[in-house]
């Protein structure tokens, strides 16, 4: 990589802005998958043996500039300290004199965890204000943050032009993955998106069709394009807006010559719910008040099946509701045929993909597990990813 990286420059006695990606999967107040934590470590241990003071800051969720109770980083302060064996301070607040005043009492080698960076409405906007004033916090500015390396953002983007800004280790090592699964993609090369984030996603999807052979579409995202087809989905996720769209991709994919798979059966539920009653349905005979929340058993044969015959897979987002075992038999499918492909290289990126992985126990039978969705996505897609653009370079 041609930018710096933390072993570039002088820590000792520095502070250091690390912005990290915590975005970790919660629910009641407990962190469901801490795979963000623990991959952002190397980084920390490395800041902390090395002297310097460590702030780190991160967004949880999606707030929308407002503070929410339950997106606090608290319960990520707490598995933080456990994981690295020492204490860390968090306080409520991501910048201003409160924040200082913690900041000036910090020894080497002592970490303190802002609050949700996200909570300030100038986050998103990239608030040029709002970047000074983090900047102010400290000497030097760290973006490990590759999960939201996509993000052109205050604390992603905007720190990084008033201090001298270098990369992270995990950050290092995710670009150099990425970058040399991708320079030369073996083939058949597969790209399988799922999940629930399709505005984001769907604008992905264009660009991957230059790139790859294969393209498969579960999870959420896949039932605009069933709609687009001329299908009643009943209650399943719909981007109205993108009906269209979808149908000019499934045209661009048959002009490329790329095969784009779509469910052919669906796992439909009469409401959102685990203890819905559910069947098994062919994608065309969705009733109007039930939903599709996993893709059906013959869709997970036949995705199986490219992914076996693949030599390079990129996937992002489960093929279902992964998180209610109801609706995970479809994830759990393609992670399976994942671990069995031996020849395939495979590529995990997103933060649910990555815990639904871990869920089923194969993490350690992928290629690499990325902490990035979009990201990863993005990156692969061969856009500048704007957190990364500015880096010092070396
Ligand atoms: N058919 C579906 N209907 C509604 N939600 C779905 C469906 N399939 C998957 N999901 C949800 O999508 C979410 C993950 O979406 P997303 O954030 O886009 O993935 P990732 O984090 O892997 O990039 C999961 O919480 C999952 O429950
Ligand atoms: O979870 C994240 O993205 P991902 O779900 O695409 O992996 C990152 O933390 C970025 O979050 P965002 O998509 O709310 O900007």
């Amino acid at each position: 990589m041609n930018k710096k990286s933390v072993k570039d420059v002088e820590l000792k006695g520095k502070v250091v802005f690390c912005r990290v990606d915590f975005n970790v999967p919660m629910k009641d107040g407990q962190i469901t998958d801490e795979t963000r934590i623990r991959a952002a470590i190397p980084t920390i241990q490395y800041l902390v043996d090395h002297g310097a003071k460590v702030l780190l800051a991160s967004h949880l969720g999606r707030p929308k500039g407002q503070v929410v109770e339950e997106m606090r980083l608290t319960p990520v302060a707490k598995r933080l300290s456990e994981l690295l064996g020492k204490d860390v301070k968090k306080v409520d607040e991501a910048y201003g004199e409160a924040v200082k005043a913690e900041v000036a009492k910090l020894n080497e080698g002592d970490v303190l965890l802002l609050e949700n960076v996200r909570f300030y409405p100038g986050e998103e906007k990239n608030d040029p204000e709002l970047a000074k004033a983090f900047a102010e916090l400290a000497d030097l500015y760290v973006n490990d943050a590759f999960g939201a390396a996509h993000r052109a953002h205050a604390s992603t983007e905007g720190i990084a032009h008033h201090l001298p800004a270098v990369s992270g280790l995990l950050m290092e090592k995710e670009l150099d993955v990425l970058g040399k699964a991708l320079s030369n993609p073996e083939r058949p090369f597969t790209a399988i998106i799922g999940g629930a984030k399709v505005k984001d996603k769907i604008g992905v999807i264009d660009n991957l069709l230059e790139k790859v052979d294969n393209l498969i579409i579960g999870g959420g995202l896949a039932y605009t394009f069933v709609k687009a087809q001329g299908h009643e989905i009943g209650q399943s996720l719909l981007e109205e807006d993108k009906i269209d769209l979808a149908k000019e991709f499934m045209k661009k994919a048959e002009e490329k010559g790329v095969k784009f798979y779509m469910p052919v059966d669906a796992v439909i539920a009469d409401e959102f719910s685990e203890d819905a009653n559910t069947k098994v349905v062919p994608i065309e005979e969705i009733p109007a008040d039930w939903q599709a929340l996993d893709i059906g058993p013959k869709t997970a044969e036949i995705y199986s099946q490219v992914i076996q015959d693949s030599k390079l897979v990129i996937w992002n987002g489960p093929m279902g509701v992964f998180e209610m075992n109801k609706f995970a038999g479809g994830t759990r499918a393609v992670a399976e045929a994942l671990a069995e492909a031996n020849d395939t290289y495979s590529v995990i990126g997103g933060g649910d993909s990555a815990a639904a992985v871990e869920k089923f126990h194969l993490a350690d039978r992928m290629s690499h597990i990325s902490t990035g969705g979009g990201a990863s996505l993005e990156f692969m897609e061969g856009k500048a990813l704007p957190g990364v653009v500015a880096l010092n370079d070396k």
